[in-house]
């Protein structure tokens, strides 16, 4: 098939699936909570006794991650999301007083991006969380994961069949093209787009037109305060770091300790099968971390440490399994800094916390600003510190980021979509669930009248007037606030 020809045919399908989902969507919209709960259920054990075939298919077809992890994935995207979700008012009246009363509106049909990372889960939370508010959803998969998210969608639509699930409400975009996927994202009929993956797939969800919830990248630093157990701290950074070959976006990218713990955290990685590069090694391996535009290399996203390590031609022990650089810099084009999503982390020492605080903050800034940093200390005070000044939507405490950014570990919504903010980009910080999915209506009773309201309220009293006058600043103080504000820009 010529491009062109093969560009058409793929628009021509999302056109049509997304008419199949805009049908199916409105009768969707005519069930009941309860319907709709008894769906979810299904689909759910459905996805969930399909636990490992999918999760053996992504890894066959995208060369990422291992069977095991990729099963707990499934399992947590399925069982977990639908346990989650159970209790959650997403249809109708979903809350009355005497005189509010909110009904929830679908948005209506959802584009979902699945990124290649984590395709089969993707799939499974995706259609859920739309499900349960009562949406459609259409999706455009990644190209190298485009197998196992077909047959991601039939386990769901098969199962779906049995209870009344109108066809059409979980769609894939079978002969996808970049073109499909624009045209899925700009189409009149897409009501909102659901964007996991690359940056610049994020920024075109942005750009179309279509309202859009996009998640930018994530790898945040983790810091081990002199306060933690290091060992119990160092355990749970490779557990999280090493899950699924490193492919969870809140997964950890570099650690920060203090110098005077630097020994006893190398140590306690070490007993795990950690390989500290050395400063050569480290070199070598840097040349395959990033494409040549700067974007993170597909050939060691989500592979195992061994093999990333024979790829860059490193001898190392035969039962390594996460690799570990020291680093100093952090930036664009230091890639130990950078979002890689594979068994590898930068290592930065400092003197205190108070500069691993400062690093933190700019390494988040640098990339991943919004999405997921941890912490692992007891001291109250530093934990308090980074609360307030860590540029990150979730701060994961005591638990391994990946765990901890997706809700398995910590008591945040189970999800696969990480919000980041308006600092990264995103139109939510949250963990995104139903609760992102739907409008509210608001049926509000009078209970005024414009008399009342201007007696009550006092809008018409003098005093008020001068009370909001005296807390005014002057326009020359206005003036030198906002040249202190641009003098401190310019000189960050
Ligand atoms: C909660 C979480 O953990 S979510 C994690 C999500 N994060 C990510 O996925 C990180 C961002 N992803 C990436 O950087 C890359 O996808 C990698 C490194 C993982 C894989 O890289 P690659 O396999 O080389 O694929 P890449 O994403 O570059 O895409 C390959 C091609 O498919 C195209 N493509 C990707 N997605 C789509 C899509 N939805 N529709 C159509 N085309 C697509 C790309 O435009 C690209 O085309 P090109 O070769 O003409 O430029």
């Amino acid at each position: 098939m010529t491009n062109k020809y093969k560009d058409l045919v793929s628009i021509e399908e999302t056109r049509n699936l997304l008419e199949k989902a805009q049908k199916a969507q409105k009768e969707l919209a005519q069930k009941s909570q309860e319907e709709i709960d008894a769906i979810i259920k299904v689909l759910a054990k459905a996805a969930y006794s399909e636990r490992e075939r999918l999760a053996r298919l992504a890894v066959e077809e995208t060369g990422f991650g291992n069977v095991r992890d990729k099963l707990i994935k499934n399992a947590f995207a399925s069982k977990t999301v639908a346990d989650a979700m159970k209790e959650m008012k997403t249809i109708d009246v979903i809350e009355e007083t005497d005189t509010v009363k909110t009904v929830a509106v679908p948005k209506g049909v959802i584009a979902g991006l699945v990124p290649s990372t984590n395709p089969t889960s993707t799939v499974i939370y995706k259609s859920l969380i739309a499900i349960k508010s009562g949406n459609a959803i259409v999706f455009s998969p990644h190209p190298s994961a485009l197998k196992c998210i077909i047959e991601t969608a039939k386990v769901l639509n098969d199962a779906g069949r049995e209870i009344g699930l109108p066809e059409g409400t979980i769609s894939v975009i079978e002969n996808i093209t970049m073109q499909a996927t624009d045209e899925l994202m700009k189409n009149k009929n897409t009501d909102l787009i659901l964007a996991t993956g690359g940056s610049a797939m994020v920024k075109a969800a942005y750009s179309s037109g279509t309202p859009a919830i996009g998640v930018g990248p994530g790898n945040g630093p983790a810091f081990i305060h002199g306060s933690a157990d290091i060992p119990t701290a160092v355990r749970r950074i490779f557990e999280s770091k090493t899950f699924d070959n490193g492919t969870i976006c809140a997964s950890e990218q570099s650690i920060i300790v203090e110098k005077k713990n630097k020994q006893k955290v190398k140590e306690e990685f070490e007993k795990l099968n950690a390989y500290f590069l050395n400063e050569e090694e480290a070199k070598q391996l840097e040349k395959f971390l990033l494409r040549p535009d700067g974007r993170m290399n597909a050939v060691v996203v989500g592979k195992k440490a061994t093999a990333i390590a024979e790829l860059a031609g490193i001898d190392v022990p035969a039962k390594t399994n996460l690799l570990l650089a020291e680093e100093t810099r952090y930036g664009g084009r230091v890639p130990y800094s950078r979002e890689i999503l594979a068994p590898i982390l930068g290592f930065y020492t400092v003197d205190t916390w108070q500069e691993a605080l400062e690093l933190s903050i700019n390494i988040l800034l640098m990339e991943g600003a919004g999405h997921t940093m941890s912490i692992h200390a007891e001291d109250q005070k530093v934990l308090d510190e980074f609360s307030l000044c860590a540029p990150v939507s979730r701060l994961v405490v005591n638990s391994g980021a990946t765990f901890g950014g997706i809700g398995a570990s910590t008591d945040i919504f189970p999800a696969l979509t990480l919000g980041c903010g308006s600092i990264g980009g995103s139109s939510t910080s949250d963990n995104v669930s139903p609760l992102n999915l739907f409008d509210t209506r608001l049926i509000a009773k009078g209970t005024k009248e414009l008399g009342d309201i201007l007696e009550e309220e006092n809008l018409l009293n003098k005093e008020f007037d001068d009370s909001i006058n005296d807390d005014k600043i002057s326009k020359d103080q206005l003036i030198d606030l906002l040249v202190e504000k641009v003098l401190e820009k310019l000189q960050a």
